[in-house]
């Protein structure tokens, strides 16, 4: 399993899921992915761009919800009411370059296999030809690449309510496996689009979902191919059915075993959802304090962060998800250089903690970067950090924000003092890595 440099050096990503379900924007917040009993999950999705299956589940709140406030409409007026007429990709992309993204990964067809470019094989039935009028995707990555960062193609492989076989998921159906479509007249249809979507688009980043159709299995060493040929930078996920990964992902609190691995990538929303969701309260997002330590723990431990924002059917980002890209945004201005092109200290330099305060670690060549939060105020703005001996070396100690600071070495590491450690978003403290010992 390999990267180009780009890729591990990236560290953050932000992940787009806009489409008809943009329309409803409509879930009920239950809980993270992983953390939800899976009873439960279906007929109570947290993700808002499931709409059309957890309004099909009666009794659900969602099919209530669609009966008496949408009527029990087709699914495909929403593609139709969705307009964005407010949509101004450069508007998205210069926020999220200012909250240090360097990739953005943008659905290209979702589960209900609406396309947002002139997909083929969907007749009308994409958002050129119906609802925004427009080559979604084009825009996107016309936008994104404008501003230097890298574009990625999500596409629903495994899913495809529409082109494939349209079974209502419940629990049970896990059992026949999600009543994914599987047959050969889907393979090639999934294949046809996904090449077009590399001849057309040229994606840095293929990232399939639930897998691929039984019977295209055997396509899929002349796509990546086909892929690698094309972009030879491209990255490849892992969720094709075990074919083929460049790195291993995780997604909330699932399958994290998948973080042990030489590359990774962690996705999640800013809130519960990926599509945006009308019903998600503060209490429900990260605040950037949270998305930022978020961040910094999955950096600390060698992976990326693709972190979702959901757009509305407008075009424009919901404000309490701007707020939260600003807050990253001011936090990176000053500690880039901690994040970014670093990779994990040895865990025999230095102890991360999980509890008060809150420490984390990356390094670079010559420095290491201590990530403290949360110290109480009984503790005096000091805080130990428990290095190896003679690792780092405490009179280099600088505060990436300027703000002074004190490390004098003690029996077991660095004691740090300054005024002003206690914040939620994280002090940054950097070491020169004394060259008598590596560390790696
Ligand atoms: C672990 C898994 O299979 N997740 C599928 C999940 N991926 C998210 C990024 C969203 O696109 C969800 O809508 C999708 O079901």
């Amino acid at each position: 399993m390999t990267v180009p440099g780009w890729f591990s050096e990236a560290k953050f990503g932000v992940f787009i899921h806009w489409g008809p379900y943009s329309v409803p924007a409509w879930a009920e917040p239950t809980g993270e992915l992983g953390a939800v009993d899976p009873e439960m999950w279906f007929a109570h999705n947290p993700y808002a761009e499931w709409y059309w299956n957890t309004s099909q589940i009666e009794g659900s709140p969602a099919y209530e919800h669609h009966r008496t406030v949408h009527g029990g409409r087709p699914y495909d007026d929403f593609l139709d009411a969705w307009q964005a007429e407010s949509f101004d990709p450069a508007d998205w992309i210069e926020l999220f370059a200012r909250a240090g993204a360097r990739y953005v990964v943008a659905t290209t067809k979702h589960h209900d296999g609406v396309a947002l470019w002139d997909a083929p094989g969907t007749g009308t039935r994409n958002t050129v030809h119906r609802g925004p009028h427009r080559d979604l995707i084009a825009d996107l990555a016309t936008a994104v690449r404008a501003r230097g960062l890298r574009f990625g193609a999500y596409y629903s492989g495994g899913l495809d309510w529409y082109a494939g076989r349209r079974a209502v998921i419940r629990h049970e159906d896990l059992i026949d496996d999600y009543g994914r479509p599987h047959e050969a007249a889907y393979a090639a249809y999934a294949l046809r689009q996904v090449r077009d979507l590399i001849d057309r688009y040229r994606p840095d980043v293929l990232w399939n979902d639930i897998g691929w159709p039984d019977a295209g299995m055997a396509d899929l060493p002349d796509l990546f191919a086909h892929y690698y040929a094309t972009v030879p930078e491209g990255v490849v996920n892992d969720r094709w059915d075990g074919a083929h990964a460049d790195y291993l992902t995780s997604e909330y609190q699932a399958n994290r075993q998948n973080e042990a691995a030489a590359h990774w990538e962690n996705c999640r929303g800013i809130g519960l959802s990926f599509g945006f969701n009308r019903n998600e309260g503060p209490e429900h997002l990260l605040d950037p304090a949270a998305a930022v330590r978020l961040l910094v723990d999955v950096v600390s431990r060698g992976g990326n962060l693709l972190l979702n924002v959901g757009p509305k059917a407008d075009g424009t980002l919901p404000g309490e998800q701007r707020a939260v890209l600003e807050g990253i945004a001011s936090w990176t201005a000053a500690h880039a250089g901690a994040v970014y092109a670093t990779r994990p200290l040895d865990p025999g330099a230095a102890m991360s903690h999980d509890g008060t305060p809150w420490i984390r670690w990356t390094r670079d060549d010559d420095h290491a970067y201590a990530f403290l939060a949360d110290v109480p105020d009984s503790a005096r703005g000091q805080v130990l950090l428990k290095t190896g001996p003679g690792m780092l070396d405490p009179a280099t100690a600088v505060r990436l924000d300027g703000r002074p600071v004190r490390a004098d070495a003690v029996p077991d590491g660095i004691v740090v003092t300054s005024a002003e450690l206690g914040a939620p978003l994280p002090t940054v403290v950097r070491f020169a890595l004394t060259t008598s010992r590596s560390v790696d």
